[in-house]
């Protein structure tokens, strides 16, 4: 099963290798004002699942949020590390 971390890095590689057809390469291209407007959606996606949905639906919400989060992280060029260090 994917996990954070593993996710994390296959979105770091793609950043790198940018393969064709990749979301995430095409979420990148798009910059930080697209991306940070895909956060904010997923966020409200999340909080109305969790208010009138299911369980399952609102985990794969959530998972949604923590993809754009992280291609927000690659974005930037934060690390694992500089989020965890404020956990
Ligand atoms: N985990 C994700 C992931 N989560 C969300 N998304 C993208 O975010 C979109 C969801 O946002 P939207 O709300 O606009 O989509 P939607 O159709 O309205 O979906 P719902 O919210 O209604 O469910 C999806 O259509 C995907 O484009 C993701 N895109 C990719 N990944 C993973 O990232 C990795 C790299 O993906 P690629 O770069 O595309 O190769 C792979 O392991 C993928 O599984």
């Amino acid at each position: 099963m994917k996990t954070f971390d593993s996710l994390f890095a296959e979105l770091t590689e793609k950043s790198v290798t940018r393969p064709a057809g990749s979301g995430t390469v095409a979420e990148l291209d798009a910059g930080v004002h697209a991306i940070g407007k895909k956060v904010v959606e997923e966020a409200a996606e999340v909080w109305m699942a969790a208010e009138h949905e299911g369980d399952e639906r609102t985990a794969e919400e959530i998972s949604q949020l923590l993809y754009h989060l992280q291609v927000l992280m690659v974005a930037k060029g934060l690390t694992l590390e500089d989020v965890y260090t404020h956990l």
